[in-house]
């Protein structure tokens, strides 16, 4: 079994966050540990309020972990604020894991800035080159980069301008464009088009975080890059596809909808 850590905030609603990172790792049969960075209370409806865990908190959670543990892969999300990104960074110079998957959170769909604007630089300059792949949306690669992005050129340009920020990878989402969902891998060479028609469906909650903790954990499995990245899309489009209208506004996805299905407890 391979052993996979998620460094992020903790989503009350359990659609996002730390909580939709630990079910997608077990969805992919790796074992899951957690450091988390902040306390949010928030639901299908929004960010009610934050609390973020000190920076000694935070470093002892990483070394606790990296001291006894192999870590075979691991995936950032919520970070914050500066101290928290400097901490983060340091336990990663320090530790040296072998994958580094960070979503590079930035704005809740509800609107709520889940990185103060102050960090931004921070995140660019100390968290990106320790990537092995960095997955921005639409807005965090504007963000990241500067340009505004409308079409797939567009993100091909973002995905080419944050690749020499320092990652390996970078795969920009298109989850918010009008028609398909199409996400972008650029390898430093060559860019590859993921493709899938958009789900009618407003309960997306959660979709970024599943995505980049699938990726972990098939980087953890042992697939390449582009192989962790396709099968990911595949999983993150089940889980939008059969998604939950849970709560009154954007419902989360469904991280065991195949393995249920698999297993007989969905018999439709
Ligand atoms: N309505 C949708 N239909 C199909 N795929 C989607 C939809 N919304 C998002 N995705 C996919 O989900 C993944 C997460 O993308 P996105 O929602 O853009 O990220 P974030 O949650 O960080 O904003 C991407 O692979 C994207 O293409
Ligand atoms: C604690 C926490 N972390 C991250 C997010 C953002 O999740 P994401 O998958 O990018 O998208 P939405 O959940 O905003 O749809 C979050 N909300 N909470």
């Amino acid at each position: 079994m391979k052993n996979v850590l998620t460094i992020a905030g903790s989503d009350s609603s359990g659609g996002a966050g730390i909580q939709a990172d630990l079910k997608t790792f077990s969805a992919h049969g790796v074992f899951g540990m957690s450091v988390i960075t902040a306390v949010t209370a928030q639901n299908t409806q929004g960010v009610f309020a934050v609390e973020d865990i000190s920076p000694e908190l935070i470093a002892k959670q990483i070394e606790s972990i990296f001291e006894d543990i192999r870590v075979h892969a691991v995936k950032i999300g919520m970070v914050s604020k500066i101290e928290t990104i400097k901490t983060i960074a340091e336990g990663l110079k320090k530790y040296k894991p072998d994958n580094v998957v960070l979503d590079p959170v930035m704005v809740s769909k509800s609107g709520y800035h889940l990185l103060k604007p102050e960090a931004k630089e921070a995140l660019i300059n100390k968290l990106l080159p320790l990537a092995t792949i960095v997955t921005p949306n639409i807005h965090e690669a504007e963000v990241i980069t500067g340009i505004k992005i409308n079409s797939l050129k567009d993100m091909e340009k973002a995905a080419y301008l944050i690749k020499n920020m320092g990652p390996k990878y970078v795969l920009v989402k298109g989850g918010h464009l009008e028609e398909n969902a199409t996400d972008l891998l650029f390898d430093g060479n060559n860019i590859e088009t993921l493709t899938t028609k958009k789900i009618n469906t407003k309960n997306t909650h959660g979709t970024g975080c599943t995505l980049s903790s699938a990726i972990a954990s098939n980087l953890a499995n042992g697939y390449s890059i582009h192989e962790a990245v396709k099968l990911s899309k595949e999983y993150i489009t089940t889980a939008i596809e059969n998604s939950l209208d849970i709560g009154k506004g954007v419902g989360p996805t469904h991280h065991f909808y195949t393995l249920y299905k698999r297993s007989g407890v969905i018999n439709e």
